[in-house]
Protein backbone atom coordinates (compact mmCIF):
# COMPACT_ATOMS: atom_id res chain seq x y z
CA UNK A 1 0.00 0.00 0.00
CA UNK A 2 2.82 2.35 0.96
CA UNK A 3 4.20 1.47 -2.97
CA UNK A 4 2.85 4.86 -4.21
CA UNK A 5 2.46 6.64 -1.21
CA UNK A 6 5.96 6.47 0.11
CA UNK A 7 5.82 8.61 3.07
CA UNK A 8 5.86 7.07 6.50
CA UNK A 9 5.03 10.18 8.49
CA UNK A 10 2.20 11.04 10.83
CA UNK A 11 -0.08 14.08 10.29
CA UNK A 12 0.23 17.25 12.19
CA UNK A 13 3.47 16.44 14.09
CA UNK A 14 6.17 18.46 12.36
CA UNK A 15 7.13 21.27 15.14
CA UNK A 16 10.68 22.34 15.09
CA UNK A 17 13.51 20.82 12.84
CA UNK A 18 14.67 17.44 14.01
CA UNK A 19 18.62 16.60 14.64
CA UNK A 20 19.53 13.11 13.54
CA UNK A 21 21.89 10.85 15.37
CA UNK A 22 23.25 7.14 14.09
CA UNK A 23 25.50 5.43 16.56
CA UNK A 24 27.58 2.13 15.41
CA UNK A 25 25.01 1.12 13.01
CA UNK A 26 25.69 -2.08 11.76
CA UNK A 27 23.18 -4.01 9.09
CA UNK A 28 23.28 -7.26 7.35
CA UNK A 29 21.41 -9.01 4.25
CA UNK A 30 21.54 -12.58 5.11
CA UNK A 31 25.17 -12.98 6.20
CA UNK A 32 26.57 -10.25 4.18
CA UNK A 33 27.34 -6.81 6.12
CA UNK A 34 26.50 -3.87 4.08
CA UNK A 35 26.02 -1.31 6.90
CA UNK A 36 29.57 -1.46 9.37
CA UNK A 37 29.26 1.03 12.26
CA UNK A 38 27.56 4.24 11.38
CA UNK A 39 28.43 7.23 13.37
CA UNK A 40 26.95 10.26 11.56
CA UNK A 41 25.32 14.01 13.08
CA UNK A 42 22.82 15.58 11.10
CA UNK A 43 22.06 18.39 12.56
CA UNK A 44 18.38 20.42 12.52
CA UNK A 45 16.86 21.61 9.58
CA UNK A 46 20.57 20.63 7.63
CA UNK A 47 20.71 19.54 3.89
CA UNK A 48 22.79 16.49 4.16
CA UNK A 49 23.83 14.26 1.21
CA UNK A 50 25.19 10.48 1.59
CA UNK A 51 27.52 10.06 -1.43
CA UNK A 52 29.22 7.23 -2.25
CA UNK A 53 29.85 4.63 -5.44
CA UNK A 54 27.12 2.05 -6.45
CA UNK A 55 26.39 -0.39 -3.36
CA UNK A 56 28.20 1.49 -1.08
CA UNK A 57 25.54 1.02 1.29
CA UNK A 58 23.71 4.80 0.92
CA UNK A 59 19.69 4.00 0.01
CA UNK A 60 20.71 1.33 2.66
CA UNK A 61 21.28 3.51 5.12
CA UNK A 62 18.79 5.90 4.14
CA UNK A 63 16.24 3.19 4.15
CA UNK A 64 16.84 1.80 7.90
CA UNK A 65 16.34 5.66 8.91
CA UNK A 66 12.96 5.22 6.96
CA UNK A 67 12.39 2.18 8.92
CA UNK A 68 12.57 -0.72 5.79
CA UNK A 69 14.44 -3.50 5.43
CA UNK A 70 16.16 -5.64 7.85
CA UNK A 71 16.51 -4.53 11.36
CA UNK A 72 20.02 -3.39 11.78
CA UNK A 73 21.55 -3.03 15.38
CA UNK A 74 22.97 0.51 16.89
CA UNK A 75 20.86 3.36 17.23
CA UNK A 76 19.08 5.79 15.00
CA UNK A 77 17.70 8.82 17.26
CA UNK A 78 15.38 11.16 15.43
CA UNK A 79 15.49 14.00 18.24
CA UNK A 80 15.32 12.73 21.10
CA UNK A 81 13.68 9.04 19.76
CA UNK A 82 15.41 6.04 19.19
CA UNK A 83 13.22 4.50 16.04
CA UNK A 84 14.63 1.22 15.54
CA UNK A 85 12.20 -1.39 15.96
CA UNK A 86 9.43 1.43 15.28
CA UNK A 87 7.65 0.62 12.24
CA UNK A 88 8.31 2.74 9.50
CA UNK A 89 4.69 5.22 9.90
CA UNK A 90 5.42 5.71 13.21
CA UNK A 91 8.58 7.90 12.36
CA UNK A 92 7.48 10.36 11.10
CA UNK A 93 9.80 10.81 8.33
CA UNK A 94 9.18 11.11 4.76
CA UNK A 95 10.75 9.37 1.59
CA UNK A 96 11.02 10.45 -1.88
CA UNK A 97 12.64 7.96 -4.40
CA UNK A 98 13.81 8.32 -7.99
CA UNK A 99 10.90 6.67 -9.37
CA UNK A 100 8.01 8.99 -8.71
CA UNK A 101 4.81 6.57 -8.66
CA UNK A 102 2.19 8.83 -9.01
CA UNK A 103 -1.10 7.16 -9.33
CA UNK A 104 -2.13 7.95 -12.81
CA UNK A 105 -5.63 7.57 -12.26
CA UNK A 106 -5.82 10.20 -9.81
CA UNK A 107 -4.99 13.83 -10.80
CA UNK A 108 -1.94 15.77 -9.12
CA UNK A 109 -4.32 17.34 -6.59
CA UNK A 110 -6.25 13.79 -5.51
CA UNK A 111 -2.09 12.26 -5.63
CA UNK A 112 -1.32 15.29 -2.76
CA UNK A 113 -4.29 14.57 -0.90
CA UNK A 114 -3.86 10.92 -0.62
CA UNK A 115 -1.85 10.95 2.21
CA UNK A 116 -3.86 12.88 4.46
CA UNK A 117 -7.17 11.24 3.37
CA UNK A 118 -5.89 7.98 4.95
CA UNK A 119 -5.19 9.72 7.95
CA UNK A 120 -8.58 10.42 7.77
CA UNK A 121 -7.60 14.70 8.18
CA UNK A 122 -11.07 17.02 7.99
CA UNK A 123 -11.76 17.69 3.96
CA UNK A 124 -11.32 21.53 4.78
CA UNK A 125 -7.57 20.83 6.08
CA UNK A 126 -7.32 18.70 3.54
CA UNK A 127 -7.73 21.14 0.77
CA UNK A 128 -6.16 24.04 2.66
CA UNK A 129 -2.58 21.60 2.96
CA UNK A 130 -2.86 20.08 -0.43
CA UNK A 131 -3.22 23.89 -1.84
CA UNK A 132 -0.14 25.20 0.12
CA UNK A 133 2.08 22.08 -0.68
CA UNK A 134 1.26 22.49 -4.51
CA UNK A 135 2.15 26.32 -4.05
CA UNK A 136 5.03 25.53 -2.33
CA UNK A 137 6.00 23.56 -5.53
CA UNK A 138 4.95 25.46 -8.23
CA UNK A 139 2.44 23.45 -9.42
CA UNK A 140 -1.13 25.02 -7.95
CA UNK A 141 -2.09 25.68 -11.48
CA UNK A 142 -1.95 21.85 -12.73
CA UNK A 143 -3.75 20.58 -9.69
CA UNK A 144 -6.44 19.32 -11.98
CA UNK A 145 -4.07 17.36 -14.63
CA UNK A 146 -3.33 13.56 -14.58
CA UNK A 147 0.04 12.39 -14.29
CA UNK A 148 0.60 11.54 -17.95
CA UNK A 149 -0.11 15.08 -18.53
CA UNK A 150 2.90 16.25 -16.75
CA UNK A 151 6.92 16.34 -17.62
CA UNK A 152 9.19 14.55 -15.45
CA UNK A 153 10.16 17.12 -13.32
CA UNK A 154 6.42 18.32 -12.96
CA UNK A 155 5.97 14.88 -11.88
CA UNK A 156 8.56 14.49 -9.32
CA UNK A 157 7.14 18.32 -7.97
CA UNK A 158 3.97 16.14 -7.19
CA UNK A 159 5.83 13.36 -5.29
CA UNK A 160 7.72 16.02 -3.47
CA UNK A 161 4.45 17.61 -2.64
CA UNK A 162 2.97 14.78 -1.66
CA UNK A 163 5.55 14.09 0.76
CA UNK A 164 5.65 17.09 2.34
CA UNK A 165 2.38 17.74 2.73
CA UNK A 166 1.92 15.60 5.80
CA UNK A 167 4.69 17.44 7.17
CA UNK A 168 7.48 15.11 8.28
CA UNK A 169 9.75 15.65 10.41
CA UNK A 170 12.22 14.31 8.28
CA UNK A 171 12.46 14.19 4.65
CA UNK A 172 14.52 11.11 2.84
CA UNK A 173 15.43 12.38 -0.81
CA UNK A 174 16.78 8.52 -2.66
CA UNK A 175 18.68 9.98 -6.11
CA UNK A 176 15.21 12.06 -6.64
CA UNK A 177 16.31 13.39 -9.62
CA UNK A 178 18.18 10.91 -11.35
CA UNK A 179 14.94 10.45 -14.32
CA UNK A 180 15.36 13.63 -15.36
CA UNK A 181 17.56 15.26 -17.97
CA UNK A 182 21.13 16.97 -17.35
CA UNK A 183 19.34 20.32 -17.78
CA UNK A 184 16.45 19.67 -15.76
CA UNK A 185 18.27 18.09 -13.22
CA UNK A 186 20.31 21.33 -12.78
CA UNK A 187 17.16 23.39 -12.21
CA UNK A 188 15.26 20.88 -9.73
CA UNK A 189 17.98 20.93 -7.63
CA UNK A 190 17.77 24.50 -6.99
CA UNK A 191 14.26 24.26 -6.69
CA UNK A 192 14.94 21.18 -4.61
CA UNK A 193 16.98 23.45 -2.36
CA UNK A 194 14.50 26.25 -2.13
CA UNK A 195 11.89 24.20 -1.15
CA UNK A 196 13.96 22.59 1.69
CA UNK A 197 15.15 26.16 2.67
CA UNK A 198 11.51 26.78 3.10
CA UNK A 199 10.34 24.44 5.01
CA UNK A 200 13.73 24.21 7.41
CA UNK A 201 12.89 20.69 7.69
CA UNK A 202 16.06 18.08 8.52
CA UNK A 203 16.86 16.46 4.66
CA UNK A 204 18.68 13.69 4.01
CA UNK A 205 19.66 13.38 -0.21
CA UNK A 206 21.55 10.17 -1.57
CA UNK A 207 23.17 10.17 -4.58
CA UNK A 208 26.65 9.22 -6.54
CA UNK A 209 26.47 12.30 -8.34
CA UNK A 210 29.15 14.28 -6.38
CA UNK A 211 28.62 17.79 -7.85
CA UNK A 212 24.90 17.23 -7.03
CA UNK A 213 25.94 16.73 -3.54
CA UNK A 214 28.17 19.54 -3.76
CA UNK A 215 25.84 22.19 -5.01
CA UNK A 216 22.60 21.84 -2.80
CA UNK A 217 24.04 20.26 0.77
CA UNK A 218 25.12 21.83 3.42
CA UNK A 219 27.64 18.64 4.48
CA UNK A 220 28.27 15.38 3.00
CA UNK A 221 29.23 11.88 4.09
CA UNK A 222 30.97 10.01 1.59
CA UNK A 223 30.56 6.22 1.88
CA UNK A 224 32.23 3.36 0.75
CA UNK A 225 31.56 -0.55 1.48
CA UNK A 226 29.37 0.41 3.99
CA UNK A 227 31.70 2.41 6.28
CA UNK A 228 31.66 6.33 6.21
CA UNK A 229 34.89 7.70 4.75
CA UNK A 230 34.62 11.48 5.80
CA UNK A 231 32.16 13.87 6.74
CA UNK A 232 32.36 17.87 6.40
CA UNK A 233 31.03 20.49 4.00
CA UNK A 234 31.80 19.82 0.56
CA UNK A 235 34.47 22.35 -0.37
CA UNK A 236 36.44 20.78 2.74
CA UNK A 237 36.30 17.63 1.55
CA UNK A 238 37.16 18.17 -1.99
CA UNK A 239 40.26 20.23 -0.58
CA UNK A 240 41.05 18.08 2.56
CA UNK A 241 40.51 14.18 1.72
CA UNK A 242 40.86 11.90 4.74
CA UNK A 243 41.85 9.51 2.07
CA UNK A 244 42.67 8.86 -1.60
CA UNK A 245 39.10 6.85 -1.59
CA UNK A 246 37.61 10.52 -0.68
CA UNK A 247 40.17 11.99 -3.34
CA UNK A 248 39.57 10.03 -6.17
CA UNK A 249 35.72 9.87 -5.87
CA UNK A 250 35.18 13.61 -5.41
CA UNK A 251 36.93 15.05 -8.60
CA UNK A 252 40.15 13.98 -10.14
CA UNK A 253 43.60 13.82 -7.88
CA UNK A 254 46.60 13.18 -8.81
CA UNK A 255 48.07 10.86 -6.13
CA UNK A 256 52.17 11.04 -5.56
CA UNK A 257 53.85 8.07 -3.54
CA UNK A 258 56.61 8.74 -1.61
CA UNK A 259 57.68 9.95 1.62
CA UNK A 260 58.43 12.82 4.04
CA UNK A 261 61.54 14.16 5.36
CA UNK A 262 62.19 16.67 7.37
CA UNK A 263 65.78 18.64 6.45
CA UNK A 264 66.99 21.07 8.34
CA UNK A 265 63.72 21.45 10.41
CA UNK A 266 61.77 22.43 7.27
CA UNK A 267 59.43 19.61 5.84
CA UNK A 268 59.85 17.61 2.24
CA UNK A 269 58.06 15.50 0.47
CA UNK A 270 60.28 13.41 -1.38
CA UNK A 271 59.21 11.75 -4.97
CA UNK A 272 61.81 10.13 -6.43
CA UNK A 273 65.90 10.83 -6.01
CA UNK A 274 65.40 14.11 -8.64
CA UNK A 275 62.73 15.34 -7.08
CA UNK A 276 61.43 16.86 -3.80
CA UNK A 277 59.16 19.48 -3.12
CA UNK A 278 58.77 21.24 0.12
CA UNK A 279 56.18 20.99 2.33
CA UNK A 280 54.13 24.33 4.47
CA UNK A 281 53.37 22.95 7.98
CA UNK A 282 54.73 20.18 10.09
CA UNK A 283 54.33 16.47 9.24
CA UNK A 284 55.48 13.23 10.33
CA UNK A 285 58.59 11.48 8.79
CA UNK A 286 57.87 8.48 6.29
CA UNK A 287 56.22 6.77 3.81
CA UNK A 288 53.32 9.43 2.60
CA UNK A 289 51.25 9.91 -0.44
CA UNK A 290 50.74 13.75 -1.75
CA UNK A 291 47.14 13.91 -3.26
CA UNK A 292 46.79 17.21 -5.69
CA UNK A 293 43.92 18.22 -7.69
CA UNK A 294 45.33 18.97 -11.72
CA UNK A 295 45.06 22.77 -10.69
CA UNK A 296 47.19 21.95 -7.55
CA UNK A 297 50.40 22.06 -10.05
CA UNK A 298 51.51 24.14 -12.23
CA UNK A 299 54.20 25.15 -14.59
CA UNK A 300 57.67 26.84 -13.86
CA UNK A 301 58.36 27.87 -17.06
CA UNK A 302 61.44 30.16 -17.51
CA UNK A 303 64.05 28.64 -15.49
CA UNK A 304 66.47 26.84 -17.25
CA UNK A 305 67.34 23.93 -16.31
CA UNK A 306 66.57 22.17 -13.19
CA UNK A 307 64.54 24.76 -10.19
CA UNK A 308 64.87 23.53 -6.45
CA UNK A 309 61.70 21.84 -5.55
CA UNK A 310 60.24 20.97 -8.87
CA UNK A 311 59.39 18.40 -11.04
CA UNK A 312 61.01 17.70 -14.19
CA UNK A 313 58.46 15.78 -16.38
CA UNK A 314 57.57 15.43 -20.09
CA UNK A 315 54.43 16.02 -21.97
CA UNK A 316 52.79 13.04 -23.30
CA UNK A 317 49.53 14.42 -24.08
CA UNK A 318 46.84 17.21 -23.38
CA UNK A 319 42.94 17.55 -23.50
CA UNK A 320 41.25 20.80 -24.12
CA UNK A 321 38.33 20.95 -21.66
CA UNK A 322 36.92 24.72 -22.28
CA UNK A 323 38.53 26.45 -19.42
CA UNK A 324 41.62 24.77 -19.15
CA UNK A 325 43.83 22.38 -21.03
CA UNK A 326 44.54 19.39 -19.17
CA UNK A 327 48.15 17.94 -19.96
CA UNK A 328 49.01 14.41 -19.38
CA UNK A 329 52.71 14.97 -17.88
CA UNK A 330 55.08 11.56 -17.59
CA UNK A 331 57.48 12.18 -14.43
CA UNK A 332 59.97 9.12 -14.19
CA UNK A 333 57.32 5.74 -14.36
CA UNK A 334 54.17 7.62 -13.20
CA UNK A 335 51.68 10.12 -15.23
CA UNK A 336 49.88 13.28 -13.51
CA UNK A 337 47.22 15.72 -14.75
CA UNK A 338 48.30 19.20 -14.73
CA UNK A 339 45.63 21.55 -15.55
CA UNK A 340 46.68 25.09 -17.30
CA UNK A 341 44.09 28.25 -17.86
CA UNK A 342 43.07 28.07 -21.20
CA UNK A 343 44.02 31.65 -23.09
CA UNK A 344 42.30 32.48 -26.15
CA UNK A 345 44.08 32.38 -29.12
CA UNK A 346 47.05 30.97 -26.68
CA UNK A 347 49.42 27.91 -27.65
CA UNK A 348 49.10 24.19 -26.68
CA UNK A 349 51.90 23.07 -25.01
CA UNK A 350 53.10 19.92 -27.41
CA UNK A 351 53.85 16.37 -26.77
CA UNK A 352 57.13 15.54 -25.98
CA UNK A 353 57.70 19.19 -24.66
CA UNK A 354 60.37 18.85 -20.96
CA UNK A 355 58.78 21.03 -18.46
CA UNK A 356 59.50 21.77 -14.43
CA UNK A 357 56.23 21.29 -12.32
CA UNK A 358 55.57 22.84 -9.40
CA UNK A 359 53.31 22.93 -6.20
CA UNK A 360 50.79 25.87 -6.34
CA UNK A 361 50.96 27.57 -2.80
CA UNK A 362 48.99 25.88 0.10
CA UNK A 363 47.65 23.11 -2.67
CA UNK A 364 47.85 19.36 -1.50
CA UNK A 365 47.18 17.30 1.23
CA UNK A 366 49.95 14.73 2.76
CA UNK A 367 48.51 11.27 3.53
CA UNK A 368 50.29 8.74 6.15
CA UNK A 369 50.59 5.52 4.64
N1 LIG B 1 17.50 -6.59 -0.58
C1 LIG B 1 18.80 -6.87 -0.63
N2 LIG B 1 19.27 -8.12 -0.47
C2 LIG B 1 20.59 -8.40 -0.49
N3 LIG B 1 21.54 -7.49 -0.68
C3 LIG B 1 21.15 -6.23 -0.85
C4 LIG B 1 19.77 -5.85 -0.85
N4 LIG B 1 19.71 -4.51 -1.05
C5 LIG B 1 20.97 -4.07 -1.18
N5 LIG B 1 21.84 -5.10 -1.06
C6 LIG B 1 23.32 -5.00 -1.13
O1 LIG B 1 23.74 -4.06 -0.18
C7 LIG B 1 24.81 -3.29 -0.68
C8 LIG B 1 24.47 -1.82 -0.58
O2 LIG B 1 23.40 -1.54 -1.45
P1 LIG B 1 22.75 -0.09 -1.56
O3 LIG B 1 21.58 -0.19 -2.47
O4 LIG B 1 22.52 0.44 -0.21
O5 LIG B 1 23.92 0.72 -2.25
P2 LIG B 1 23.89 2.18 -2.86
O6 LIG B 1 25.12 2.84 -2.39
O7 LIG B 1 22.60 2.84 -2.55
O8 LIG B 1 24.00 1.86 -4.40
P3 LIG B 1 23.23 2.49 -5.68
O9 LIG B 1 23.81 3.87 -5.87
O10 LIG B 1 23.60 1.55 -6.79
O11 LIG B 1 21.76 2.50 -5.35
C9 LIG B 1 25.05 -3.75 -2.10
O12 LIG B 1 26.13 -4.66 -2.11
C10 LIG B 1 23.76 -4.46 -2.47
O13 LIG B 1 24.00 -5.48 -3.39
Amino acid sequence: MLQAIETTGQSGTSGGATPIRIRNLTLSFGTTKVLKGIDLDIGAGEFFAFLGPSGSGKSTLLRAIAGFGPRPSGEILLGERNVIGLQPWKRDVGMVFQSYALWPHMTVRQNVAYGLEERRRPAEEIRRRVREALELVGLDAYADRYPSQLSGGQQQRVALARTVVIEPKVLLLDEPLSNLDANLRVQMRQDLLALQRRLGITTIFVTHDQEEANTICDRIAVLSDGVVQQVGEPDHVYDQPANSFVARFLGTANILDGRVIVRDGACCFVLDERSSIPLQGTHGEGEASFVLRPRGLEFADGGAGEIAGTIPGTISGSEFLGDTIRYFVEIGDRSVLVDEVHRRGGDRRAAGTRVMLRVVPGQGVILAR
